[in-house]
């Protein structure tokens, strides 16, 4: 798998503190982590969502799900609070990927 590493010191100025520049460039490697491991888990959740859309064109099930959608939300928002994250956010977060994954359903079902 190729990386294309950022600049984690770009837009930091010229005559920033060294233990500041130091601290932060650390702080921007560790969420350049964080964003590649968001992005190979999405890919993942994609590969298993498209065979779900696969499975459900075959055999005439409609794209979306909304009782299921309800129970992972449901799930999610507890595990948010757990974690000490807006649980706000991790439903919005949900609601997003999942409005993508009834989108290629949609688009599977038409081909
Ligand atoms: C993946 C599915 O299809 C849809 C997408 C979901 C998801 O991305 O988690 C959940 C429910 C469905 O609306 C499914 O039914 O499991």
């Amino acid at each position: 798998m190729t990386d294309h590493p950022t600049t984690p010191d770009v837009g930091l100025p010229e005559g920033i503190d060294d233990a500041v520049r130091a601290e932060l460039t650390s702080l921007r490697e560790s969420i350049d982590n964080i964003d590649a491991a968001v992005v190979h888990m999405l890919a993942e959740r994609f590969k298993a969502t498209q065979r779900v859309g696969r499975l459900k064109a075959e055999h005439k099930l409609p794209p979306a799900d909304p009782a299921r959608e309800r129970d992972q939300i449901r799930r999610l928002r507890e595990l948010a609070a757990g974690a000490k994250l807006d649980p706000v956010f991790a439903e919005k977060f949900l609601n997003f990927i999942i409005a993508e994954v009834i989108r290629h359903h949609e688009a599977i079902a038409r081909s």
